[in-house]
């Protein structure tokens, strides 16, 4: 009897011939590192570079992320991954009433350049790429890097790294929005062109599925949102009067990677299918890197347990050999404790060592797209592109990602499959080993890393002192300014960069913004 996938497509027993009947090599693969990209976007993929092992970290002060960041350099990751806490994302300082009890909790607290510049302290941004998860403040974050690198003497040019910026899947998944759609889209926007101008080797967003499938979509709905956001963006950056291959080649994608290994290989190929695709047909881009789905991933946080911990390094290992098989740019494998706290050294220590088992004893890097030609990966990727066609299409009906946002859609159908996932773990359906199977009586007691409490009040202190020592009248003077290109027309990244530059803080830069654009207030569909 067929089993139905994460996406409800049939997985059957068997696969022979018959399947791949009619099915044309030529036209579904290409060869790798060319269209349709199904194979890879790199001709040698990992056996010219391995992908780039990047651990998401960050909490407590600049000073405690920046010591993380140099112990995980010192046992071989390969580029910085920075996680900031909720009052930075929301674009609010650490001293704010709103920010109370979470300075520094899930994330660093970055309030200003001078936070900024610890963090980064004897990291070369030369040598270094650097990806920021920050969405709704993210051009604030940018300046504030490109302003730290100024200081090492490392020009703009020079430096390499991601900024998230994917403020659609915020309203769909994860929260951190700050203002409505159409300023955010138009921020969006100044920052392609800054970039194109000023920052050229810069990766300016990270259209990410990752979590609408942490809230529960499925496969194919999270591949399908995703370049529906991406479509978005692409509209809006050429309504901008930017010609699509000035910056496409720098948009970047962010996925999940489950425990379901076959499925996920496909919806990772499909994924790169689709969206060369779009690009080509529907943009007409014409720069083979404006049709390479470049993307990042993550392994699958809500499949980790707390019970039993240790599981989860099992898992882990699973999820990164599927993002491996199916061919990604970049990894964050997740620590076996974070379903119950942040890391500690040890777990994030044995999280890369995760991926450096995949990449130094396994033999997968060693030929590319190694499920190429198989029955089943090769069905069930022309199965997950054609599912997320059809609902990019019902995306398109309602007017695109915006408009489909408004109308609530992607998330009534991410909460959908999110039920159907709780019913059959509820049943015993889905088996959870350690959670609804294989329990054990009593859990081994497990200390978890525990952030400060008093770094709150000396990211105040800081900033009282801050205040104190800047010269008032330039930051004054730098916000009208920022104020004024918001009213109008003209790129806000610069006279933001004078402002950051004079020591404004995230939160009053943010405010600025917030005073001519307002902030989103989610409808009641939504
Ligand atoms: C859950 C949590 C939350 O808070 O909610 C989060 O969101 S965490 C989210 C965390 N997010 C992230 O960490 C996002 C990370 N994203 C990225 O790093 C990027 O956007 C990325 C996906 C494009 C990967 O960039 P990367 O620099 O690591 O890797 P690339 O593939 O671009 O490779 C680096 C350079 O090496 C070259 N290169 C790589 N492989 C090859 C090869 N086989 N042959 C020839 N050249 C190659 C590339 O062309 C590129 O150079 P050139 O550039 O010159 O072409």
């Amino acid at each position: 009897m067929a089993r139905e996938s994460e996406s409800g497509l049939p997985i059957e027993p068997v696969y022979g011939p018959d399947t791949l009947a009619g099915w044309d090599p030529a036209e579904k693969l290409g060869e790798p590192g060319a269209y349709p990209f199904t194979r890879g976007v790199y001709p040698s993929m990992y056996t010219g570079r391995p992908w780039t092992m990047r651990q998401y970290a960050g909490f407590g002060t600049a000073v405690e992320s920046n010591a993380r960041y140099k112990q995980l350099i010192a046992n071989g990751t390969m580029g910085l991954s920075v996680a900031f806490d909720l009052p930075t994302q929301m674009g609010h300082d650490s001293d704010a009433a709103i920010a109370s009890g979470e300075v520094g909790k899930v994330g660093v607290a970055i309030d200003s350049i001078d936070d900024m510049r610890i963090l980064f302290g004897g990291i070369p941004l030369d040598k270094v790429s650097t990806s920021m998860t920050i969405n709704a403040p993210a051009a604030l974050l940018l300046l504030m890097y490109q302003l730290v690198g100024e200081e090492q003497g490392v020009a703009a040019d020079q430096l390499t790294g991601t900024i998230q910026n994917d403020v659609l899947k915020e309203y769909i998944a994860r929260g951190t929005y700050i203002f409505p759609p159409k300023p955010s889209l138009r921020l969006i926007a100044d920052i392609f062109k800054y970039c194109k101008a000023e920052i050229p080797k810069w990766n300016t967003i990270s259209i990410s599925g990752y979590h609408m499938a942490e809230a529960g979509a499925s496969p194919a709905q999270e591949i399908a949102f995703t370049l529906a956001d991406g479509i978005e963006y692409v509209r809006t950056a050429v309504a901008a009067g930017m010609d699509v291959d000035d910056f496409a080649p720098r948009l970047s994608f962010f996925f999940v990677s489950r425990t379901t290994i076959l499925e996920e290989v496909a919806k990772f190929r499909a994924a790169r299918r689709i969206w060369a695709k779009v690009m080509r047909e529907e943009f007409g881009a014409k720069n083979p890197k404006s049709l390479m789905l470049r993307f990042h991933t993550q392994t699958a946080g809500v499949q980790l347990t707390a019970q039993q911990p240790e599981v989860n390094l099992v898992r882990v290992a699973v999820q990164g050999l599927a993002a491996v098989l199916g061919g990604t740019q970049s990894l964050h494998t997740n620590s076996f404790d974070e379903a119950i706290a942040l890391p500690t050294d040890k777990s994030a220590r044995l999280a890369l060592r995760t991926q450096q088992v995949l990449a130094y004893e396994t033999d997968v890097t060693a030929t590319v797209d190694p499920f190429a030609g198989s029955y089943v990966i090769e069905r069930m990727t022309d199965e997950v592109e054609a599912a997320a066609v059809e609902l990019m299409a019902k995306v398109e009906e309602l007017g695109g990602a915006v408009n489909a946002i408004e109308h609530g859609f992607q998330k009534g159908e991410i909460e959908r499959s999110a039920y159907r996932i709780a019913q059959e773990t509820d049943s015993g359906e889905r088996v959870v080993v350690g959670v609804n199977r294989f329990q054990v009586e009593t859990e081994d007691p497990y200390e978890p890393l525990r952030v400060d409490p008093a770094i709150e009040a000396q990211q105040a202190a800081r900033l009282a002192t801050l205040r104190a020592e800047r010269d008032q009248a330039a930051v004054d003077a730098a916000l009208a300014e920022l104020k004024k290109a918001a009213e109008g027309e003209d790129n806000v990244l610069y006279p933001m960069k004078d402002a950051l530059r004079a020591r404004a803080t995230v939160g009053e830069v943010c405010n600025a913004l917030r005073e001519v654009w307002g902030t989103y207030v989610p409808t009641d569909a939504f």
